[in-house]
């Protein structure tokens, strides 16, 4: 997959700037603060319909404006795809081919990401919802049904969690309140499924990736924590019984207590949590050994590699893991944007774009 051009107008920084790029490496290199990120963050939301950094499109609004625009240009399997993407009055339109869609799901996984960025350490360090947000773009990249599944879901919990809230007060029943339990079940255990699946394949991947990247020395295994039981298989088992033992406990704290919004994905180094004892240059393979994992899952899928949005990454990374990374890179011909600030000389070969207050030229 590739993409060859991209417009943004009113998007961050951008008035109304076009950009080609070109098959293999595309080195975006600027000072700071001139718009480098914001051209991946325009790339990665209209192809998933969210950006990787902030919660609200209105943020991605150029200063003073009221409406976006985006439109990129790609090629899948030997084909051209057009994206485009409009957003105004926190309304969003976007088309395939000219063609608008109708729900996110429609257009999500066209084209396939994968976005890696020094921020990604969260999903080591951070709280569960980190590492439960990782698994869930994916999976809607690959199954565009997740999303869906994801918004229904999120839904129930906030109907049973009002509910929950007004339960005393109302003097409501426990029937009430199993009603949602019913949707809870029914959606929750597909999204475990998903989840659980993937995790099983990354940790396939990416634990070989782990072992070379640490010389066969370290061990990494990844493995989805549903429910707080130790097996999927006892977790969807259990899953009707907890929800039917928690509900007392649910109306005190007034909460939902059970389902897959509290998972999470356990990551063991050489048997020990990550999330408490891997150092910064652990964590770092850790995230590398995943996003690598990553694409190669994608491109076993799709038949094809996904486009690699990698922002200030070399330079936070050695000698050792950033070869490791470039050759496989090259060695795969993956399509790559790689945002470099001037002067880092960490790539001599590529096409150079150079980014200045919001305008992009190709350098010679
Ligand atoms: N909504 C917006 N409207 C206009 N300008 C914006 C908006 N959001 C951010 N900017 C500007 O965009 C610039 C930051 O762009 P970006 O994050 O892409 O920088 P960068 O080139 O990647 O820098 P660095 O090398 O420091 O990471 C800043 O000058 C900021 O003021």
């Amino acid at each position: 997959m590739m993409i060859k051009g991209l417009r943004l107008q009113n998007f961050r920084n951008y008035q109304d700037e076009f950009v080609q790029f070109l098959p293999g490496t595309n080195i975006l290199i600027g000072d700071n603060g001139q718009g480098k990120t914001n051209i991946l963050e325009g790339i990665y939301y209209l192809l998933t319909g969210k950006s990787y950094r902030v919660q609200r499109e209105q943020e991605l609004l150029r200063w003073e404006q009221n409406e976006f625009h985006l439109y990129g240009d790609f090629l899948m399997s030997h084909h051209k795809v057009s994206l485009e993407s409009h957003y105004r009055d926190k309304k969003k339109i976007v088309k395939i081919n000219q063609v608008p869609c109708r729900r996110l799901s429609d257009f999500v996984g066209t084209i396939n990401v994968v976005f890696f960025s020094p921020d990604d350490l969260i999903m080591i360090k951070g709280g569960p919802s980190e590492r439960r947000r990782f698994l869930d773009l994916h999976i809607a990249q690959m199954r565009p049904g997740h999303v869906s599944l994801l918004n229904a879901y999120n839904k129930v919990i906030q109907q049973k969690s009002a509910l929950l809230k007004t339960y005393v007060e109302k003097n409501l029943k426990y029937s009430q309140l199993q009603l949602w339990n019913a949707q809870i079940l029914e959606l929750g255990e597909k999204i475990i499924r998903n989840r659980s699946d993937l995790t099983k394949r990354l940790q396939n991947v990416s634990g070989h990736i782990y072992a070379d990247l640490t010389s066969q020395k370290e061990k990494i295994q990844i493995s989805y924590f549903a429910l707080g039981k130790k097996t999927i298989d006892e977790a969807l088992f259990e899953f009707p019984k907890l929800l039917n033992e928690k509900l007392e406990q649910e109306v005190e704290r007034q909460m939902v207590l059970i389902g897959p919004h509290r998972d999470d994905v356990h990551i063991l180094l050489n048997g020990k949590p990550a999330r408490l004892y891997a150092s910064q240059g652990q964590q770092r393979s850790l995230v590398l050994s995943l996003k690598l994992a990553e694409l190669d899952l994608i491109s076993q899928e799709k038949g094809e590699y996904p486009i690699l949005l990698l922002d200030d990454v070399l330079s936070e990374l050695d000698r050792f893991r950033r070869d490791y990374l470039i050759n496989s890179i090259e060695l795969s011909r993956i399509q790559t944007l790689i945002t470099m600030t001037s002067g880092e000389n960490i790539l001599e070969s590529g096409t150079f774009l150079r980014v200045e207050q919001g305008h992009i030229r190709r350098d010679p």
